[in-house]
C-alpha cells in the first residue's frame, strides 16, 4: 500500500467554475475523497474565506488568484489552471511560496481554431445580421459586402498551439496563411511569416489573434493596429481581453473601416451567468460575441480535467512538477519504497549543504536526490532508504534557514 504523510482522505481539494466531472473521477480513482465541486467563480473575499484548508485548488480562467488569496491559503500545496491561460493567478508569488501552479497546454486548442473557422465564414457571408432579421420576420436576400473565404488572407498574430492549428484548417480551405509571432516559428504548409504586425495587418482580410496574455500583449491592438488594418477587413479575437482596445475596435467597427468582428474574450467579463455583460460591441453590424467559450467544448473539457487532474495528482503523490508553469520542473519515478522528502527553498548558498547534514547527521541512507533551481526557488526530493522518523527529520529540514516548505511522502 502506498502511504502519504498526509492520508488520502485528508487532502482537501476544491474545485470551482464547473470544472469537468472528468477531474472529480481522476481524483477518486487515485483514492482522494474529500472534493468540493462548485459551478461558480468565486471573488477575492469569498475566496479568501474558501480557502482555508484547501490543499489543492482547480480554477478555470474566472478566478483571479491574487498575492492576498495566495497569503490567506494555509494549507495550499498546488493549482491546477483547468485551461491553457495562467494570467489569472499571482505566478510569481506561488512560486514564492512554494506553490507549483499546472495547467493542460494543449486540450482545448481544436476547439479554438474550429470556433475561429465558424467565424471566418459567418463574418464574410454577414450571417449574425442575417440571421437576426430572420428572427425579426424580415427577408434580405443579397449578396452585398458577403464574402467567400477561399483565396482571401488570414493573418495570424501568435503561431502557437492554436495558430498553427488554424493555419492549417484555413489553407485547406482555400485561405492564404500570413503570421506574426515573436519568436521564429516553423511555417506549416504554405503559411508565410512577417516581419512585423504592421506588414500582417497590410494584407491580412481577416486578423486573428492568438497571443498569451503578457505585459507586451496589453493593449497590443489598439486604434493605431486598427487604423493599419485592410479597409473592409475583419478582426477575430479568441486570446485575451486585455489584448485589444475594445474603444478602438468599436470605433473601428462604427466608422465602416472594419466589415466585422468576431470577440470571444473581453477586458472584463462577468463573473457569473446571471451578471450583465457591458461592451461598446454590443448592438453592433456583423459582430459576433461569444462569452470566452473558445474552449468550451465536452471533448475539451473532458480532455482538460484529466489532464489537469494527472498533473495534481503526480505533484500531491509523487512531488514530481513536470508541466508547471511557475515553478522548476523535476520529472520523478514512481516510489517504490522508502521515504521521499520535499524541500523548497530560497536559492540562497548552503541551503543543499544543510539539507544534506541532516540527513548525514541522522545516519540515514540517500537512495536518490534530485535538484532543481531557479534563480530565486530550489526544489530538491531526497529518497531514503530503511526505518526513518520522518517526523524528526521534517522538523530538522524546516529550521534551515531559507526553507519555504517542506512536505515527505512514505
Ligand atoms: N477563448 C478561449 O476560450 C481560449 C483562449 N486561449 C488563449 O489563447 C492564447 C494562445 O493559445 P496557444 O496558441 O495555445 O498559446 P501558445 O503559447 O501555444 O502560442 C502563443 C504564441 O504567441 C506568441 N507571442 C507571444 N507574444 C507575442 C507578441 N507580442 N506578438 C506576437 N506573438 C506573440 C508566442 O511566441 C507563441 O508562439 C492563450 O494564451 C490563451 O490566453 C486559449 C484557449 C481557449
Ligand atoms: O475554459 C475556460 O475557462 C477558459 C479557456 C481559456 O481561455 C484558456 O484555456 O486559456
Amino acid at each position: 500500500m502506498t502511504r502519504h504523510s498526509l492520508a488520502k482522505d485528508k487532502i482537501r481539494v476544491l474545485f470551482l467554475e464547473g470544472v469537468h466531472q472528468s477531474a472529480v473521477e481522476e481524483f477518486r480513482r487515485n483514492g482522494y475523497t474529500q472534493i468540493e465541486q462548485l459551478k461558480v467563480a468565486l471573488d477575492e473575499a469569498e475566496l479568501i474565506e474558501k480557502i482555508q484548508g484547501v490543499h489543492i485548488l482547480g480554477i478555470r480562467s474566472r478566478t483571479r488568484i491574487t498575492d492576498k488569496v495566495l497569503a490567506a491559503a494555509n494549507r495550499l500545496l498546488t493549482i491546477g489552471c483547468f485551461c491553457i491561460g495562467t494570467n489569472q493567478v499571482s505566478l510569481n508569488t506561488a512560486r514564492k511560496a512554494g506553490i507549483p501552479v499546472f495547467n493542460a497546454p494543449y486540450s482545448n486548442t481544436r476547439s479554438v481554431a474550429e470556433l475561429v473557422i465558424g467565424e471566418i465564414i459567418m463574418l464574410l457571408r454577414r450571417i449574425p445580421e442575417k440571421s437576426r432579421a430572420c428572427h425579426d420576420g424580415a427577408w434580405d436576400k443579397s449578396a452585398t459586402n458577403s464574402f467567400e473565404l477561399r483565396g482571401k488572407t488570414l493573418g495570424l498574430v501568435g503561431y502557437g498551439h492554436i495558430g498553427t492549428q488554424l493555419s492549417v484548417l484555413a489553407e485547406a480551405m482555400g485561405m492564404k496563411v500570413r503570421f506574426f509571432d515573436i519568436e521564429k516559428k516553423l511555417a506549416l504548409g504554405n503559411a508565410q511569416p512577417c516581419a512585423t504586425l504592421e506588414e500582417l495587418l497590410g494584407v491580412a482580410d481577416v486578423v486573428s489573434l492568438h497571443v498569451p496574455s503578457t505585459p507586451q500583449t496589453k493593449n497590443m491592438f489598439g486604434a493605431e493596429q486598427v487604423k493599419a488594418m485592410k479597409p473592409g477587413s475583419y478582426l477575430i479575437n479568441a486570446s485575451r481581453g486585455s489584448v485589444v482596445d475594445i474603444d478602438a475596435l468599436a470605433q473601428g467597427l462604427k466608422s465602416g473601416h472594419l466589415l466585422g468582428a468576431a470577440i470571444d474574450v473581453f477586458p472584463k467579463e462577468p463573473a457569473s451567468n446571471g451578471e450583465e455583460f457591458v461592451s461598446p460591441l454590443r448592438g453592433l453590424e456583423n459582430v459576433i460575441l461569444t462569452p470566452h467559450i473558445g474552449g468550451s467544448t465536452q471533448e475539451a473539457q473532458e480532455n482538460i480535467g484529466l489532464e489537469v487532474a494527472e498533473k495534481l495528482i503526480k505533484y500531491s503523490d509523487n512531488g514530481s512538477t513536470v508541466g508547471a508553469v511557475n515553478f522548476v520542473e523535476v520529472s520523478l519515478p514512481v516510489k517504490a519504497g522508502g521515504t521521499r522528502f520535499l524541500h523548497i527553498h530560497s536559492n540562497v548558498p548552503g541551503v543543499l549543504r544543510k539539507v544534506n547534514e541532516v540527513f548525514s547527521q541522522s545516519e540515514l541512507n540517500i537512495s536518490a536526490q534530485y535538484l532543481q533551481t531557479d534563480p530565486e526557488v530550489g526544489f530538491v526530493v531526497v529518497d531514503v532508504e530503511g526505518a526513518v522518523d520522518e517526523t524528526a527529520v521534517l522538523q530538522q529540514l524546516q529550521e534551515i534557514d531559507g526553507t519555504i516548505r517542506v512536505r515527505f511522502l512514505y
